[in-house]
């Protein structure tokens, strides 16, 4: 795809929305300063509302605690998680971009192997901009990218590729393990940087980590919903899974395209394994239940908005996996608020958005 003569970043400078989910502080933002100041940020406070989170000065924000969430949303802020980083999502219900990237406060600009800072941000616009590939695929990986180009034997009917709707990007230095894998291999670092952004292919589910993501808000961004953790809720660790295999199998569905591999961050803190095993262990022997029931998932042809999508899919949580465990029955009736809330917040066009401050 060739390069336009403004930087791909500068194209969408007003069309995408930084979201941060933070308990903690957004120091971190001082070393994404030279690539994130130009953006809107959204930022959600978990935890105590009544804590101060300093934002560093010179970026254009919004900020929302949970009494903001309980403001706006009222009964439906049930569906929006306490005490876990898949409160984020609620930035995505807020925000009127056409973009969303959404990044952890302990993820810092990483280095190539030349020693180049990477610009996250710019290479998900890039990953956004470019088609997909999902239904065959291309053996040098994105035949968009400067310098390659689609293999002998690709079918030249399938060169345009889809729309791309999610960039999923990954991490140098703490690699994003499930608390088993991290008990056994604590002193392990992901040291491999791999050059290469492909399509996940149609019909393959992956785990989708929102600690590097970005999405294409207008196309899938309600099914973008991070399942209801943390406070409360028997599991954790499992919102960007949810979301992940949720949105792509519709993405499957209406014929768009998931991508992986560049950008990496450098994830900086390896949170508890102790803490992690408790809050994941039910979703480790549940998902092999859940991941027969997406891939078997089909989404009839009447489903033809990812809303329609979306609530067909929460009506076979409820039917299917209602029997697995009780909480699929209140994470199906969360999906449909969140939907429902989608809705409300985005097509009555009421703006939730106040410059550099806090909510209205
Ligand atoms: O109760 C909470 C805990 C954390 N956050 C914010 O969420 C971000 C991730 O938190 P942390 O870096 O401590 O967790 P990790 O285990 O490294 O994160 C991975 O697993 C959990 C999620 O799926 C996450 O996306 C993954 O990256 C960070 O910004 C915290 O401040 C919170 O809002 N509430
Ligand atoms: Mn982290």
């Amino acid at each position: 795809m060739a390069e336009t003569s403004a930087s791909p970043t500068l194209l969408l400078k007003d069309e995408l929305d930084i979201v941060i989910p933070t308990i903690r502080n957004l120091d971190f933002l001082e070393m994404w300063r030279p690539f994130f100041q130009p953006y809107h940020l959204i930022i959600v406070q978990d935890g105590d509302p009544s804590k101060i989170i300093k934002v560093p000065g010179g970026f254009d924000y919004e900020l929302y605690n949970r009494n903001d969430i309980t403001r706006i949303l009222g009964p439906k802020a049930s569906c929006i998680s306490f005490k876990d980083s898949a409160c984020r999502c609620f930035g995505y219900l807020v925000s009127k971009k056409k973009y969303i990237f959404t990044i952890d406060d302990d993820c810092f600009v990483a280095k190539d192997p030349s020693g180049k800072e990477i610009n996250a941000l710019q290479q998900h616009i890039k990953n956004l901009l470019a088609p997909s590939t999902p239904f065959f695929f291309n053996t040098l990986y994105d035949p968009y990218r400067e310098g390659t180009d689609f293999v002998r034997g690709y079918p030249f009917s399938l060169r345009e590729g889809v729309p791309t709707a999610v960039s999923h990007g990954l991490w140098l230095n703490i690699p994003d393990y499930d608390a088993p894998t991290q008990l056994v291999k604590p002193l392990e670092k992901n040291t491999r940087f791999v050059d290469a952004v492909m399509t996940i292919p149609k019909g393959t589910l992956f785990p989708m980590c929102g600690m590097n993501l970005a999405f294409n808000r207008e196309l899938i961004g309600p099914a973008m919903y991070f399942g209801l953790m943390g406070d409360g809720q028997p599991i954790g660790r499992y919102d960007d899974m949810w979301a992940g295999w949720c949105t792509k199998v519709i993405c499957d569905h209406m014929g768009w395209g998931v991508k992986t591999g560049l950008p990496y961050i450098w994830h900086s803190k390896a949170s508890n394994p102790f803490v992690n095993l408790k809050k994941e262990y039910k979703g480790i022997y549940w998902q092999e239940e859940l991941i027969p029931f997406f891939q078997s998932a089909i989404l009839p042809k009447d489903c033809t908005t990812v809303q329609k999508c979306y609530i067909e899919l929460s009506k076979q949580v409820r039917a299917k996996l209602g029997k697995v465990d009780e909480y699929f029955i209140k994470l199906a009736d969360a999906m449909v608020t969140w939907v429902e809330a989608w809705d409300e917040l985005n097509q009555t066009g009421k703006s939730s958005e106040v410059p550099n401050g806090a909510a209205k």
